[in-house]
C-alpha cells in the first residue's frame, strides 16, 4: 500500500491530479458483479469476499483503491472487473461437472478473465478484419504472465480458458493451470499441506517457476536454447497447452475461424513462442507468414500468410485505455465515453 501511495505521489503532477475526474481500477474478481460500478461500501465488501478466489489479484486491486482512495479524495473511484467479457459464455461452457447446489447455493461456476483485454482484441481484430465485431469469429490468445485464451462467436465470448479462479487453463508464469483435481486430494493427503499451503503451491509455485525455476518465459526459452532439459519440457508445455486450446475453441466455434490473435507479454513480443504455437496448425488453415512474424514485436500485425484461411494477428492489448473508457461511462451514467481524463489504476 505504501508503494503504490509513494509511486502516485511521486509520478502524479498537482495540475494532473486537479484535472482526474475519476479513476478506474481494474479488479480480476467481483463475483456477482461483473458490469463496471462505482465503489461504494457494499461493492467493496464484494471485492473484499472475492479475494479469496484471486489470491494474487484482488488483495493489490484492493491496495490500489485504498492509495488512490488516499490521493484523489473526491473524485470517484469505479471498479472495471475481469469478467465481464465473459458474462455471455452459455451454461455448458461455464459450468462444473458438480451438484447443482454447489452453483446456487456457493456460485462455483467458471467466470473467467482478462475480458478487459479479449474485448479491446476482439474490437480491434474486426478494425484490421474489416467487418463488425458482431460478424467475425475468433480465438484470442492473450499470454502473459497470467495467459488465457478466448473462444469468440459474433463479437461475443462462447468460452474462455480460466474458470473460477485465474488458476485453470494454460500453463502460467507461476500457475499450474489445467490438472486433474485428485491431484489437490493426493498432495494434502500425501505432503500433508493445508488449503492455505496447497493455494500458495498451485498460485505461486507452480507453472514455469515450477518446472524450471523461473516464471520468466525469456528466461526459460535461453536455458532451452542452451539444452537445459527442465525448460525445455516448459516451453514446449507452454506452447503444446496453447496449441491445444485453439484446436479445442476451432471446435467450439464449428470450425468457423476468421482470426487467432496474439496478445500481451508473450503474445506480442515473442516471434519465437508464437511460431512454435502457429507452424504446427497450418493443416488447420493457420498459415504463419515468417518474415511478417518475425517483424511484428511490440505493435499490431498480420503475421499469417497471404492465402492463410484463418488469419494470424498480432495485437498490443490496452487494458489501461479500456479502464479509463469504461469508468468515464460510469461517471457520466453510461454516455458513450471518449477517451483520456480518466487515470487507471
Ligand atoms: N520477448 C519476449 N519473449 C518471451 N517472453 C516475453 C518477451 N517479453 C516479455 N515476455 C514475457 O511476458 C511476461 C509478462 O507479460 P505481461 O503481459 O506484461 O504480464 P502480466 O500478466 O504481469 O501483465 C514476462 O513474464 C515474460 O515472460
Ligand atoms: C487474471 C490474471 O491472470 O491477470 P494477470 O495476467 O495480470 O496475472
Ligand atoms: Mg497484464
Amino acid at each position: 500500500m505504501k508503494g503504490i501511495l509513494d509511486f502516485i505521489k511521486e509520478n502524479v503532477s498537482a495540475t494532473f491530479a486537479r484535472e482526474v475526474v475519476a479513476v478506474g481500477h481494474r479488479i480480476v474478481h467481483g463475483l456477482d458483479l461483473s458490469q463496471p460500478v462505482l465503489l461504494t461500501p457494499s461493492s467493496l465488501a464484494t471485492i473484499k469476499q472475492a479475494a479469496v478466489l484471486a489470491p494474487l489479484h484482488n488483495p493489490p486491486g484492493l491496495q490500489g483503491i485504498e492509495a488512490a482512495t488516499e490521493v484523489f479524495t473526491d473524485v470517484p473511484q469505479v471498479a472495471v472487473f475481469d469478467t465481464a467479457f465473459h458474462q455471455t459464455m452459455p451454461p455448458h461452457a461455464y459450468m462444473y461437472g458438480l451438484p447443482y447446489d454447489l452453483y446456487e447455493k456457493h456460485k462455483i461456476r467458471r467466470y473467467g478473465f482478462h475480458g478487459t483485454s479479449h474485448k479491446y482484441l476482439v474490437e480491434q481484430a474486426a478494425v484490421m478484419l474489416g467487418k463488425p465485431a458482431s460478424e467475425i469469429n475468433v480465438i484470442t490468445c492473450h499470454l502473459g504472465n497470467g495467459s488465457s485464451v478466448a473462444a469468440v462467436r459474433g463479437g461475443q465470448c462462447v468460452d474462455t480458458s480460466m474458470g473460477l479462479t485465474p488458476l485453470e487453463g494454460l500453463l502460467m508464469g507461476t500457475r499450474c493451470g489445467d490438472m486433474d483435481p485428485a491431484v489437490v486430494l493426493h498432495i494434502q493427503n500425501q505432503c500433508g499441506l493445508s488449503v492455505k499451503e496447497t493455494d500458495t503451491l498451485l498460485n505461486k509455485k507452480s507453472g514455469l517457476l515450477g518446472l524450471t525455476g523461473s516464471n520468466d518465459l525469456r528466461a526459460v526459452i535461453e536455458g532451452a536454447g542452451k539444452g537445459e532439459a527442465r525448460s525445455q519440457l516448459g516451453l514446449d508445455m507452454f506452447t503444446y497447452r496453447v496449441r491445444k486450446y485453439i484446436g479445442a475453441y476451432t471446435a467450439a466455434l464449428d470450425g468457423q475461424v476468421d482470426a487467432v490473435v496474439f496478445s500481451a507479454g508473450i503474445g506480442e513480443n515473442s516471434p519465437f513462442i508464437r511460431k512454435l504455437i502457429a507452424e504446427p496448425l497450418h493443416t488447420m488453415g493457420m498459415q504463419l507468414d515468417a518474415a511478417a512474424n518475425d517483424k511484428a514485436v511490440g505493435r499490431a500485425g498480420v503475421i499469417s500468410a497471404p492465402g492463410s484461411r484463418v488469419k494470424l494477428l498480432v495485437i498490443p492489448t490496452d487494458e489501461e485505455l479500456c479502464i479509463a473508457e469504461q469508468t468515464l461511462q460510469v461517471v457520466k451514467g453510461g454516455a458513450a465515453a471518449a477517451t483520456g481524463g480518466a487515470a487507471a489504476a
